[in-house]
């Protein structure tokens, strides 16, 4: 009898050796195993996938691990898991370009961010989050038309527009009643809210904001930026793990990004109200008007001309109008704070070609390379939507040697692009002149790609560029800049966490130039 219990609970204790093997195998196997051809890289774990390796590492800058991983492992693409969804990053500038270019890696997955934004619970609207018919339509369509508002082209009506609104942020500055400034020091990039806000006003309906309405301008962009660091550039804890909304529902921003998107679908929404009460057929004054008159008119066969589209349309260009452009002005002014060489280089190059008796036009950019290099040259180390928006993988295709499944995620890391060895000398070096060749002009193959390529390419590049150009050039002709008297330099690792990079708000000392 002793000994029949003693065989038994040997047999039992084997069994469950046996079970713990087979299950130690399955589990190795669902964290190491890949489909046949698919890039290597990090350990998925069950639940949370390869998140918590990344997050370890850099809670704050999910972004920055991912480049850390990257480079530590050698990776031209990692492959990750986010939650249960297979991502690959894609690191070697080669890769990244071939993603941009071929129609099978040109979808969006819209996950909980991009549902809660569009305030729809079944539908992603708009253009950021969508593929297919619907997002081809419409961003031809608001293409063609901003083209036509000045948007992509050189328009009078559009350059004047522009000119205004330089006039008025140097006002803003000068004013001895100012606002923004105090003691000569002022906010960065604060200062260049009103002026990029109303440059996107301008083409939705004609109608900006005044001077005196600036603690308005303010209190919207950051409401914008309050939205943008509650998402982040690797897809964010709730678009792979959307369970947690349940389980801590205002935690990790989620409640900003609700409060923030209604407040945001409000504003546009009762724009686009305004526009259609007192709608002309005669007189269109911006694109709401141009979009507004397809939907009454009729003449359109295609259910993405709806109101509740326009206003996700309207907020998809809005977000990044006023947030991105102003991202860079800050990112811009850090790196001239370090290189006050650069500032008075930029000085001399606006002082010969501009003068001092009239503002910067666009038609200067051509004969102002120095300037154009060195916002290029922010634009580079710090390219703003850091690693592009999340593109999917609509039909299996090869990328570079690899072979992804379809729906797979495809995160192109142009953080990584912009400091890879093989395309820039001294990547992490702040150097204008790299974008100049051997006569002074801007290079003609500038290989940088802060605003992507191809058909998901940034729409508002051109826009971007102008606007940037322009304000920057006509603060350098008026205004130097200096670290506040006892204040250290702001610190360039400095960041507020988004889907696009920003500085995290910082002083300037703003000193009018002598003549
Ligand atoms: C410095 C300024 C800017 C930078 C660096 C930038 C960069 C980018 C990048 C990298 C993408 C993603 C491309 C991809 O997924 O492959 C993008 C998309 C987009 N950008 Fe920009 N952008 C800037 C300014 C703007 C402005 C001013 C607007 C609008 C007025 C705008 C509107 C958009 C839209 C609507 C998309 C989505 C396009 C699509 O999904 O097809 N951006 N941008």
């Amino acid at each position: 009898m002793h000994c029949y219990f003693k065989i038994s609970s040997i047999m039992s204790l084997g069994l469950i050796l046996i079970f713990i093997v087979i299950i130690c195998y399955f589990v190795h196997q669902f964290m190491i195993s890949r489909p046949k051809d698919y890039p290597s890289g990090l350990v998925r774990w069950p639940i949370f996938g390869s998140m918590l390796q990344i997050y370890w590492r850099n809670f704050k800058h999910p972004f920055m691990a991912v480049h850390q991983l990257v480079k530590e492992l050698d990776l031209p693409m990692m492959s990750t898991y986010l939650g249960n969804h297979p991502v690959v990053f894609i690191n070697d500038p080669d890769s990244i370009r071939e993603l941009f270019s071929k129609p099978e890696f040109q979808g969006r997955s819209p996950g909980l961010v991009a549902k809660l934004r569009s305030r729809n619970k079944d539908k992603v609207l708009g253009v950021i989050f969508t593929d297919g018919d619907e997002w081809s339509e419409q961003k031809r369509y608001a293409l063609r038309n901003f083209r036509d508002l000045g948007y992509g082209r050189r328009s009078e009506s559009f350059e004047t527009v522009l000119e205004e609104e330089t006039r008025n942020l140097i006002t803003l500055i000068t004013d001895e009643n100012s606002v923004l400034m105090k003691d000569g020091v002022a906010e960065v990039p604060q200062i260049f809210y009103l002026f990029h806000l109303n440059m996107i006003l301008n083409v939705f309906d004609g109608e900006r904001l005044s001077i005196s309405q600036l603690p308005d301008a303010v209190k919207l962009v950051d409401i914008a930026f309050l939205f943008l660091s509650s998402t982040e550039p690797t897809g964010g804890a709730f678009d792979f793990l959307p369970w947690l909304q349940y389980v801590l529902p205002w935690k990790y921003g989620l409640k900003d990004i609700v409060d923030t998107s209604t407040i945001l679908n409000k504003y546009l929404g009762d724009m686009v109200k305004k526009c259609k009460e007192n709608h002309s057929s005669e007189h269109l004054r911006g694109y709401i008007d141009i979009f507004v008159e397809k939907m009454l008119n009729g003449k359109h066969n295609h259910p993405s001309y709806n109101e509740d589209n326009l206003v996700n349309i309207l907020v998809d260009f809005w977000f990044p109008a006023v947030t991105t452009v102003s991202a860079a002005h800050g990112f811009l002014f850090e790196y001239l704070l370090y290189h006050p060489e650069v500032q008075i280089n930029m000085q001399k190059e606006i002082d010969l070609i501009v003068g001092r008796s009239r503002l910067p036009t666009l038609h200067d950019r051509k004969n102002m390379p120095y300037t154009e290099a060195t916002i290029r040259e922010a634009l580079r180390l710090k390219p703003i939507v850091v690693m592009a928006l999340t593109h999917r993988c609509t039909k299996a295709a090869k990328l570079g040697d690899y072979w992804i499944p379809e729906n797979t995620l495809l995160s192109p890391n142009l953080y990584n692009y912009h400091r890879d060895e093989k395309l820039w000398k001294n990547p992490h070096v702040f150097d204008p002149m790299r974008f100049l060749d051997e006569n002074g002009e801007i290079i003609k193959k500038d290989p940088s790609l802060p605003f992507g390529v191809g058909k998901r390419v940034c729409p508002g590049e051109t826009f971007a560029r102008h606007n940037l150009f322009v304000s920057t050039a006509a603060f350098f002709q008026h205004f130097s800049i200096e670290c506040p008297f006892g204040s250290p330099l702001p610190d360039l690792n400095d960041l507020r966490n988004g889907i696009n990079l920003s500085p995290n708000p910082f002083k300037v000392k703003i000193v009018p130039r002598g003549t």
